[in-house]
């Protein structure tokens, strides 16, 4: 376990529950003992100003708006009013021939940001759903959702995807054609921290998705976020879809996993269209603090130790890093070729389409060469502390065969590891040094 403790530093501390509001029994009694004491008051109008009073303060504590707890890290969100379904319609507008209009989940996180602002630059319509958790640093997810709203027009609504209430709200404000679904809790190793969290939004949230998906005239085609992860265990290189997935090395895999067995029963239930893309860990700039590139990048400037995992036996730990634009151009590819749903009110109406796609650069890395690559682009020397993998969820390697996700979707990643870190680096030092200057 002491190896968690340098990988949890990384991340915030989780906040505490939300409250509910009780009703001061302390205050009730002493306002029923002043009306005993006053005997002049009957009992009965006693009764009936506490029950107005309730009701009064029922009336005042609650938004003009929909109020909607939220199950996760954080608190209660709010929406609803003219204001923000007129901000709603505005952002999924389509502005281009053809073009789609797509719900964003967790579009204030590293991918659904980018992927937001590259669909609504080419014209589609786009309305980003996301619910702040503080899994990392909230400000981080603040400053994407400005930059999607003043650069681009693109309203981030701020709930959860396990609100049925809210995601059938956005469905009847909106014929969404498309749903982009990357809300998700993310990181292999913080599953050991913190296990619900996985199961509350990598397999609750996306069956509530689904489940508003299904029910929805017509039927959104679904894109969503899977892993990289699923391989697990796996020893044949690359990755192939075909390749066995029943080894997950961790909670997080395993989330994911279930996924896209859930997936393929609301495809073959209900018609529903579902593509499932394999990330491979993905980097570049406005990237996630928790992931070993961007801690790596900040320690190294503080002078501060890095821990560089090696397997048994001295063997190297790498990855298929991959960089964000090629995966989003892989995310609107795989929405491009999405075909419609087949099912209407809650119905299949004939097979649908049902994809698992590997999205890699397919030309692994190793983690030292990923620090040697940094420390050039820092100019500055780590101070590398080689350990022994710990078993909290992390897989040797990773590598991707992305012969399908060529023959489907015409991918073909062009980013090399030192020239994305390249990128990732300079927006890096733009942002944490001058901050306002930083833009997708
Ligand atoms: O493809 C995915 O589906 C996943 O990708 C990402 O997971 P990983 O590939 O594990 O990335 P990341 O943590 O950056 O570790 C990178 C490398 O550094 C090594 N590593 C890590 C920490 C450390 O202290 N030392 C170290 O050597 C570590 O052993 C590894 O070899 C996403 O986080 C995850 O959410 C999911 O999307």
């Amino acid at each position: 376990m002491a190896s968690l403790k340098p990988i949890l530093s990384h991340i915030d501390n989780i906040p505490s529950t939300p409250g509910k509001f009780k009703a001061d029994k302390s205050s009730l009694y002493y306002l029923h003992h002043r009306f005993r004491l006053h005997s002049t008051v009957p009992r009965i109008t006693f009764w009936s100003l506490v029950f107005l009073a309730l009701i009064s303060l029922f009336f005042f504590m609650s938004p003009p708006s929909t109020t909607a707890p939220r199950r996760g890290l954080r608190t209660t969100a709010s929406y609803g009013g003219s204001g923000w379904e007129n901000q709603v319609k505005a952002s999924a507008k389509i502005r281009s021939r053809n073009g789609h209009s797509v719900l964003v989940t967790g579009a204030a996180g590293f991918v659904g940001a980018h992927a937001s602002l590259a669909l609504k630059r080419r014209g589609d319509g786009v309305v980003g759903l996301d619910n702040f958790n503080s899994y990392y640093d909230i400000s981080l997810k603040k400053s994407r959702k400005s930059q999607l709203l003043d650069r681009a027009g693109v309203f981030v609504v701020d709930g959860d995807i396990n609100d049925a209430v809210l995601l059938r709200k956005l469905f009847g404000i909106v014929h969404f054609t498309h749903v982009l679904h990357l809300a998700a809790q993310a990181g292999v190793r913080y599953a050991m921290v913190n296990p619900n969290s996985y199961i509350k939004s990598n397999v609750d949230g996306f069956v509530n998705l689904l489940e508003v998906a299904k029910s929805t005239n017509p039927q959104p085609a679904i894109v969503w976020a899977s892993s990289s992860s699923v391989y697990g265990l796996n020893t044949k290189v690359p990755f192939s879809e075909k390749d066995r997935t029943d080894q997950p090395a961790s909670l997080y895999a395993a989330t994911k996993k279930a996924g896209e067995e859930i997936a393929h029963t609301y495809n073959h239930i209900y018609g529903l269209s579902i593509t499932g893309l394999r990330f491979f860990t993905v980097y570049g700039p406005w990237g996630r603090p928790d992931m070993a590139y961007f801690f790596f990048t900040k320690d190294i400037l503080k002078r501060r130790p890095i821990s560089i995992f090696e397997g048994a036996q001295h063997t190297t730990v790498a990855r298929d890093f991959t960089y964000i634009d090629d995966i989003v151009k892989g995310c609107l590819s795989a929405l491009d070729t999405a075909k419609k749903s087949t099912g209407s009110g809650g119905k299949k109406k004939g097979e649908a389409q049902f994809r698992i796609i590997n999205l890699g650069n397919t030309s692994p890395v190793s983690v030292n060469k990923l620090v040697s690559i940094l420390e050039k682009l820092l100019k500055v020397k780590a101070k590398k502390k080689v350990v022994l993998m710990p078993r909290n969820g992390d897989v040797p390697f990773t590598h991707a065969n992305i012969s399908l996700a060529r023959k489907e979707l015409g991918y073909r990643p062009t980013t090399d590891l030192e020239t994305g870190l390249k990128k990732f680096v300079k927006w890096y030092l733009d942002y944490y040094g001058t901050k306002k200057k930083s833009a997708f």
